[in-house]
């Protein structure tokens, strides 16, 4: 039996209400058979290679062929129904607001408790890579957090990784004459955000739960203390992308770990378990998974009763040494990075993830 209109309008109000979102492949299949559904087969001209998002639409809508329009309809809405009897009940945290939760964040959860300030990624659906709201919020919590009464502060990612890392769709969506804007104005914001960083004014902690890929792990050469669980891994793939180093790495981790580690590392894209990454001084301690969260915060917990001032001032001491110099460093790698944004190298690569070719 074919869908009427009236179920193919409800369908398409269904698909708004949505709590959890499906993912870009099923995005896509909703979008081409939405297309087919109201205009017929595709006709439209073919966008170009690096109109990622708009060439994969199209992509998708094409692939539909001479699929009727009535079938397009019936396809979508059952789409939709699959979609709604998939959703999860809602989360407890939704319902009962985190004691000490900040208002007005919406890709990271931001809670003082106990003397800490806690920042947590908060987009697991995606690995927690970070887009552009998301480096915007980081910046501005950080900011807050280096205000607030907290003793500490400690970043975390929420469910299985802690981040891979930057949001590849912030690439997205540019047309060829917007390409040196999009790259100019990335790198003021990666300038933006690794100098809040650099300027943290109290002991800042990471609490690395799961792997991390790319800037999560430039910036930790940034924080004052990091545990990983065992699960973590750690991996800055960025001659693989085309890209190069960030988050003062290209400074900080020929120090942390001497030059030869940090060649391998940060040119050769190897990935460090947590217990190599330990080893080279990346980190501080790994705990086993099962009590990761258990131990780091009972640790955490004491420190933050610790003499609030007394360790601000201590850590401005230990960073005041180095922090023109670290300035200087993040400028450079903002610089070369913008150039390297605008490269086939990483032009191909990030084509490359899009059309699933390419995962690390
Ligand atoms: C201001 C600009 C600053 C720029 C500086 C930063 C440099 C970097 O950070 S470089 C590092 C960039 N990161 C990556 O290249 C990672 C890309 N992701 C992957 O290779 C895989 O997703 C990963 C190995 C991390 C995980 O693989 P899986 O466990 O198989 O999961 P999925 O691939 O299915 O991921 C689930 C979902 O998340 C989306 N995702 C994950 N990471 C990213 C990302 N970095 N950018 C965009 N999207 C990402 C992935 O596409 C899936 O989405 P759906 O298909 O919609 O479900």
């Amino acid at each position: 039996m074919q869908v009427s209109q009236k179920d193919f309008e409800k369908a398409q109000e269904q698909l708004k209400h949505l709590k959890k979102d499906p993912g870009n492949e099923t995005k896509l299949k909703l979008y081409a058979l939405f297309k087919q559904a109201t205009e017929g087969p595709c006709n439209a001209p073919k966008p170009g290679m690096m109109d990622f998002v708009k060439k994969a639409k199209w992509d998708a809508w094409n692939s539909l062929g001479n699929l009727s329009q009535d079938d397009a309809r019936q396809k979508y809405a059952e789409l939709v129904s699959s979609l709604v009897s998939a959703e999860p009940a809602v989360q407890k945290e939704e319902a009962s607001p985190e004691e000490g939760r900040h208002d007005g964040y919406e890709t990271i959860i931001v809670t003082t408790k106990n003397n800490i300030t806690k920042i947590m990624f908060n987009r697991p659906d995606k690995k927690n890579a970070i887009n552009h709201k998301m480096y915007r919020e980081i910046i501005r919590a950080l900011q807050e957090a280096g205000k607030d009464d907290s003793t500490i502060a400690v970043i975390t990612g929420n469910g299985d990784y802690y981040s891979s890392g930057n949001d590849l769709n912030n690439f997205t969506n540019v047309q060829p004459s917007e390409m040196k804007k999009m790259a100019e104005d990335g790198a003021v914001l990666l300038k933006e955000f690794v100098g809040v960083f650099i300027d943290f004014p109290k002991p800042l902690i990471a609490v690395v739960n799961g792997p991390a890929v790319g800037i999560p792990v430039t910036v930790l050469g940034l924080c004052d203390v990091i545990y990983a669980s065992d699960r973590a891994t750690f991996h800055t793939p960025f001659s693989q992308l085309g890209q190069s180093p960030e988050g003062c790495s290209s400074y900080l981790f020929p120090k942390i770990m001497g030059f030869a580690k940090a060649n391998e590392f940060l040119l050769f894209n190897k990935k460090l378990t947590a217990a190599e990454a330990c080893a080279q001084g990346l980190v501080t301690e790994v705990f086993p998974d099962s009590t990761f969260q258990k131990e780091v915060w009972a640790r955490l917990e004491a420190y933050a009763n610790l003499p609030k001032n007394s360790l601000a001032v201590s850590k401005q001491l230990l960073r005041s040494v180095e922090k023109e110099k670290l300035y200087a460093v993040n400028s450079e790698e903002c610089e070369v990075l913008k150039e390297r944004w605008l490269s086939d190298e990483c032009i191909n690569a990030i084509v490359n993830f899009f059309q699933k070719k390419a995962k690390l």
